[in-house]
């Protein structure tokens, strides 16, 4: 078979179509490899229109290929869709190899631009035509762009170009240092540039195509940004992760990352894991896109269930207790012992995180973060304190879930359970000591066993700790993406807006090529109107034909959301909770921040974003120290973040009374 491209715009095509007419385009495609020539096809170049080097395939009667023939590469579908669509784009998009770069860009025709005598003040300083090119502008660009006097006017003169070259753009614009992209060495090929491959997809064999012909195709299982396919493809010599806000595409990393793992490793046990079971499902669920199975070396499994597993498997059985069954121990042992409840269980509950079950351990371990200072002498009363809960949930035959994680770390480091050759995480950034010090144990000793995926802004179940101390030294290992595929840039500012300019030592960096409405941000004066409003924009987005499962209504608390649910239903909308994912229903998604962690939605509303929720004020109250006060706050902060980021074209937030004080930056 001859070698066959896609290029990202045939993807954006196809996704826009039904998918009976994706079904037809495939089969289409495959039929077209076989035989181009077949008379079904009436293939035919486009020799009206300006850049003559398209050619019309026929799919059906209303169905168009437009495809671009390469001197060597042979055809490349450029883009499908309906007639009048594909043959609009075909008349506004040229392909042209580039003359700095030497790859092939295929983009959108820019007009010819007349210099009006007017003075304009330009955007962007006066590079020379050089520089511009040496960044990958096609040359046809480089005169409409000195143009170019705002913003909005760059964004929609530059929005026809490849990505990349948008990217680079957007970061002269804004005075960010810009790298040049590589250019294709003489011995290269150039199908296999890195930027070649961000925009066109090419398969090299009837079984790649046969394979991703009977899958629905989604432009993140073929078009990876130079940085996601860095942080793929690399070999790392000790433990890495990848950064990045939401909607960056840490998750495509982590499942890329997997499957390239399992062709490297083909024999050797792997795992895929992460922070709860619904996200574990759709992680096997988007390898299951991406390589048709879950290849049978390869555990995709939530940490929590795991560890219950192994532990069962290799331990024996577990019974678990939690805060308030062993809370009342605690309190008891601690009788005479001069402090707070709420101060007693956190202290309890950060000895338990980091292990620290005996004196050696807890005497000297830093408390740095915890608020309240501790002699040694309070300590050791403390630690006498701990020692009888722990006793007492010995006797029970029961343990904490951080006992139990500690537990299974200690036999895996003497070697009494089989390692995995390599672990990756997702959404690592809510894993606690305990945890992460389980994975790192899990994981062999050798190059690429440990890959994690985490965005620290994002972090709402856990405070920040060190990963250096807990010997995940990540230094040199470390690729950050900040091109938001997910949200349009309006969504992702105005969320953005909502955290500090650096988050954990890390600079928010984020790049969004998608545009859209403004979010609307909007206060009422009762619980009552807000919902009335609510109601009124979830019905006109239904009318507009947005369909209820993508459309997600999240609140700070689950008493909140139930209530809603309760009023939505009332008002004739369908509704189905978050929590029931396993099995959804018709109807749009609701539930609260936490349950739409690692989602996203075509459409997000926020019910209640009102001070005394974003941060919910009694667990602020609950704090034991000014510390621990500032790390809730944090969370907090964050949640109100993550809520925001699920969106990817319309946001709506609504409060009552008085907003959160995390809106008004
Ligand atoms: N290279 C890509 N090409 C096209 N779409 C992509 C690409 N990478 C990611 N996406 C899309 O962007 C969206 C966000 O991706 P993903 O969920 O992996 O981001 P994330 O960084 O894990 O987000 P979050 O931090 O919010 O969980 C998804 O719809 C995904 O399909």
């Amino acid at each position: 078979m001859p070698q066959v491209g896609f290029t990202d715009h045939f993807f954006k095509g196809l996704e826009a179509l039904s998918r009976e007419e994706q079904n037809r385009v495939r089969e289409a495609v495959f039929a077209f490899m076989q035989d181009p020539k077949h008379p079904s096809f009436k293939l035919h170049r486009l020799e009206d229109i300006k850049t003559d080097r398209f050619w019309s395939a026929r799919v059906s009667k209303d169905l168009r290929l437009i495809l671009y023939h390469h001197p060597e590469m042979g055809w490349i579908f450029a883009y499908v869709g309906h007639h009048d669509d594909a043959y609009r784009w075909a008349e506004t998009h040229q392909a042209e190899v580039h003359p700095k770069l030497g790859l092939l860009q295929i983009f959108r025709v820019v007009e010819e631009v007349r210099v009006e005598p007017r003075k304009i003040k330009p955007l962007l300083p006066d590079y020379p035509d050089d520089y511009l090119l040496d960044l990958g502008v096609p040359p046809s660009y480089l005169k409409p762009l000195r143009l170019v006097e705002t913003e909005d006017q760059l964004l929609g003169l530059i929005e026809g170009l490849p990505q990349d070259v948008q990217e680079r753009l957007l970061d002269l614009a804004a005075g960010r240092p810009v790298t040049l992209p590589p250019k294709l060495a003489p011995s290269e090929e150039w199908f296999k540039h890195p930027l070649s491959r961000q925009h066109i997809h090419f398969i090299q064999n009837l079984d790649e195509l046969r394979q991703a012909l009977s899958y629905p195709w989604e432009r993140w299982m073929v078009f990876l940004h130079p940085a996601q396919r860095e942080a793929v493809e690399r070999v790392f010599q000790g433990p890495a992760r990848v950064t990045g806000p939401a909607g960056t595409g840490k998750t495509v990393v982590a499942l890329h990352r997997a499957a390239a793992l399992a062709r490297r490793y083909p024999e050797e046990p792997l795992l895929l894991t992460t922070f709860n079971r619904f996200l574990a499902s759709r992680l096997r669920s988007g390898l299951q896109r991406l390589l048709g199975e879950v290849p049978p070396n390869l555990t995709v499994e939530n940490l929590h269930s795991l560890a219950r597993r192994l532990h069962e498997q290799h331990v024996g059985p577990v019974k678990l207790v939690k805060e308030e069954d062993y809370g009342p121990w605690l309190l008891e042992a601690a009788q005479g012992l001069e402090y707070g409840k709420n101060f007693l269980l956190s202290e309890f509950a950060f000895a338990d995180a980091w292990g620290l079950y005996t004196w050696e351990a807890y005497r000297g371990f830093p408390r740095t973060g915890r608020g309240v200072p501790l002699t040694a002498r309070e300590r050791l009363k403390l630690f006498g304190a701990f020692q009888k809960v722990w006793g007492r949930m010995e006797n029970e035959g029961a343990l904490t879930f951080n006992g139990l994680l500690h537990r299974l770390r200690q036999r895996a480091e003497e070697g009494a359970l089989p390692r995995f050759r390599a672990v990756v995480v997702d959404e690592a950034q809510d894993l606690g000591p305990a945890e992460l010090l389980l994975v790192r144990a899990l994981a062999q000793e050798a190059p690429d066993s440990l890959f994690f995926a985490l965005d620290p802004a994002q972090r709402i179940y856990k405070s920040p700790l060190s990963w250096q101390a807990l010997g995940l030294e990540v230094r040199g290992r470390s690729i950050r993406l900040k091109v938001n595929y997910r949200t349009t840039r309006e969504i992702a500012k105005r969320a953005e807006a909502v955290l500090p300019k650096e988050v954990e030592g890390e600079m928010r960096e984020v790049l969004s090529l998608l545009q859209g409405p403004e979010p609307e941000i909007r206060g009422f004066p009762t619980q009552e109107a807000c919902q009335a409003e609510l109601v009124r924009w979830l019905r006109w987005l239904l009318e507009q034909g947005v369909r209820p499962e993508e459309v997600a209504v999240l609140a700070r608390v689950r008493k909140l959301a139930e209530g809603l649910a309760e009023g939505l239903r009332r008002a004739g909308i369908p509704v189905v909770l978050l929590s029931d994912q396993e099995d959804p229903g018709e109807g749009v998604r609701l539930g609260t921040v936490h349950s739409a962690k690692g989602l996203e939605f075509r459409a997000v509303a926020l019910f209640g974003a009102n001070r005394g929720l974003f941060p919910l004020e009694s667990l602020l109250r609950e704090a034991p120290s000014e510390a621990d006060r500032e790390a809730l706050l944090a969370q907090e902060r964050n949640l109100l973040y993550v809520a925001m980021s699920r969106a990817r074209e319309r946001l709506w937030v609504g409060y009552w009374d008085e907003g959160s004080p995390f809106l008004t930056p």
